[in-house]
């Protein structure tokens, strides 16, 4: 079985994700259908079906139900003037063509937009979808109560048809109308009730998110209440896909009789057999996007299917080299990612494990040659707590020394980037705001660059410290909760009264957002679950375990979320180590060749998986803070650095 085979299988899979894709296919083989087989087994995939050329009719057991769904251009985080970015513009936020070229758009996006909106449009009509909600109350807005219920119309189209008194109103502006034009009530055309009906509705306090939305096929109202939760996505293998973007299946897809007939293998067809793999999403993001090759097969390994079933479950592998898997105790989004690596990129640690530098001048001197960039964490590393570890300045003296550009990553979110460069100067380390790249910075910029969620609904309701509060005010996101005094109380028994009936609330929060907490309260818990309920995202600037601090530990980030995820029974996505959106940030950022970087830091299960997910070209765990040698020396561990050192000062030889 041959490893390249599987890391281009892996990698077309990644790429059609990212095209959010809902079908792809690869050609039939045995290898490939091993690996489809295992991915769908784990969950990585939706459906496995044997086919032709063309689609597996039975890749689409219901008739196609072509819905759509207009989605915050996912594409913008890696192209922010992508053609689905100016696509959803249009659409979304009815931006002209005129104000998309302003903003930089290129023709390409400008032409992709206006004509996927075109096909929008008439898809949606062909669908028997209104264009607005508007036509839809001209069209239906008189019709009997018994006629609307007899045609399908849904119980929320018939009350808000109702409920503004939509057919009285008609009949009254069309009757003012035809007088004012002195015509017959029979010639007042649409265009000429339309304003009218629209300026009555807003009178008249009609949702004004619904005027502004989708009638759907089935005569039932699209508000953004059904957008964002449940109404209009495309759906394909009988599985709705959320999040989907702007995307309309090709005609050849649409037409049920071209699809391909399923039929055996023969010896004459097998060249054009294909494997059709169903592809999955999570919460806007491909579950198999960020597979990558962690490192480059140098050898190629024969394994048959049981061998390759040894190694993703953890066992050993080949003859010869130990292979390890990267073990998985990631939440369910890196899972899929750090599964994928097990199977396309192994962290293969050579018979002695990884390479004990203290006191190996030549060995040190060699280590540090390999990199330019060198990515710090801070606690554990550098300091516990407001303890600094011995020749910590004069290692980073040294480093600068050699021209290495420096980089400090921590998941700690009390503090902002500001507050870090300050803690470095009394620390005696000179360091500038711009080499600090925090949790909290990390979870700002993924807020306001790649959610993006539309003011006034994007506030941000923070359980945490200043340093997350600092960094959202830098990019301009509004929050409210963190450090607030007046949260810091018990629970009044109308505290319960005033979360349940809302009015403790703030209906603009978008999104529940924790970080290590050193003021929690019952209060700011119960007022985070309501926003969960509410439907809020739940993000975290990270989820460590334990602080280290003062020569030992203590509760982390990840007790401050802990409350909330069982109580609401949601896990939050953590944008710090080991996740790799701020790896991508930092790499965006600072701009580094990531084979030329090495992540120095001491937890295996954030620092060094960070750096190994990451790509980079070597880790170095220390072991002055939470992880021990035990952890990663010996048989069948799942993360291994490249090298280790008792303290980090021992870098000066
Ligand atoms: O609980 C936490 O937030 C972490 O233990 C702590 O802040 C880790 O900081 P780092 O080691 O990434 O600098």
């Amino acid at each position: 079985m041959s490893l390249v085979n599987l890391s281009h299988v892996c990698s077309h899979l990644q790429n059609a994700s990212l095209a959010r894709l809902g079908l792809t296919s690869i050609p039939y083989t045995k290898l490939h259908l091993s690996l489809a087989l295992l991915l769908h087994k784990q969950g990585f995939l939706s459906q496995v079906k044997l086919g032709g050329p063309s689609l597996p009719a039975s890749c689409f057991p219901a008739p196609l139900a072509d819905n759509h769904r207009i989605t915050g251009a996912p594409h913008r985080d890696r192209d922010p003037r992508s053609g689905e970015a100016a696509l959803h513009d249009m659409v979304y936020r009815r931006k002209t063509e005129a104000y998309l070229r302003e903003e930089g758009f290129g023709e390409e996006a400008v032409e992709f937009a206006l004509e996927h909106r075109q096909l929008g449009k008439e898809q949606l009509e062909q669908d028997g979808w209104d264009k607005r909600a508007i036509d839809f109350l001209l069209k239906h807005g008189q019709k009997p109560h018994a006629q609307l219920e007899e045609e399908g119309f849904d119980s929320a189209a018939r009350t808000i048809l109702q409920d503004h008194d939509v057919p009285s109103a008609i009949s009254t502006l069309r009757t003012q109308l035809a007088e004012e034009l002195e015509i017959d009530e029979n010639d007042v055309s649409k265009e000429q009730l339309e304003p009218r009906l629209r300026a009555h509705l807003r009178r008249e306090g009609f949702p004004r998110e619904t005027l502004a939305y989708f009638a759907g096929p089935t005569a039932s109202l699209a508000t953004p209440r059904h957008l964002e939760r449940d109404g209009i996505a495309l759906t394909a293998m009988g599985l709705t896909v959320p999040s989907q973007p702007f995307t309309t299946l090709p005609p050849a897809s649409r037409d049920p009789d071209a699809l391909e007939s399923e039929s055996e293998v023969t010896r004459a067809n097998r060249a054009s057999r294909r494997l059709w793999l169903g592809l999955k999403y999570w919460d806007g993001s491909p579950v198999l996007s960020k597979a990558r090759m962690v490192s480059k097969p140098t050898k190629r390994y024969w394994l048959d299917a049981w061998d390759l079933g040894k190694v993703v479950r953890g066992g050993s592998g080949a003859k010869g080299e130990r292979i390890y898997p990267i073990d998985i105790h990631q939440p369910f989004l890196w899972t899929s990612v750090v599964k994928m690596q097990a199977v396309t990129s192994l962290v293969t640690g050579s018979s002695s494990g990884p390479q004990f530098l203290t006191g190996d001048k030549p060995a040190i001197d060699a280590f540090i040659a390999k990199f330019d960039v060198f990515l710090f964490d801070c606690d554990g590393v550098l300091w516990s707590g407001d303890h600094l570890f011995p020749l910590i300045p004069e290692t980073i003296a040294h480093l600068r020394s050699l021209q290495k550009r420096l980089i400090f990553v921590t998941n700690n979110s009390t503090k902002s980037r500001a507050d870090y460069a300050k803690k470095f100067h009394t620390m005696g380390i000179p360091c500038s705001e711009e080499e600090v790249f925090g949790s909290s910075y990390s979870a700002a910029i993924y807020i306001a660059r790649i959610m993006r969620l539309e003011p006034p609904k994007n506030r941000v309701y923070v359980l945490g410290e200043s340093g997350v509060e600092q960094e959202l005010a830098s990019e301009n996101i509004p929050f409210c909760g963190g450090t607030d005094p007046l949260l810091r109380r018990e629970m009044l028994p109308e505290d319960f009264k005033r979360i349940a009936d809302g009015s403790l609330l703030d209906d603009d929060v978008a999104i529940v957002l924790t970080g290590l907490d050193y003021h929690p309260s019952y209060l700011k818990y119960a007022l985070g679950m309501a926003y969960l309920r509410r439907g809020a995202h739940f993000l975290a600037t990270n989820t460590d375990s334990t602080l280290p601090s003062a020569g030992t530990l203590f509760p982390g980030a990840g007790a401050t979320s802990a409350p909330l995820v069982t109580a609401a029974g949601k896990q939050p996505l953590a944008l710090g180590k080991p996740g790799q959106a701020m790896m991508e940030a930092i790499e965006g950022k600072f701009a580094f060749e990531r084979a030329r970087a090495c992540m120095v830091g001491d937890r295996l299960d954030t620092d060094i998986r960070f750096g190994i997910e990451g790509g980079l070209g070597g880790t170095l765990c220390v072991l002055t803070g939470v992880s021990r040698k035990e952890e990663f020396l010996g048989k069948g561990k799942g993360v291994v650095p490249s090298a280790y050192l008792d303290s980090l000062g021992d870098l000066l030889g």
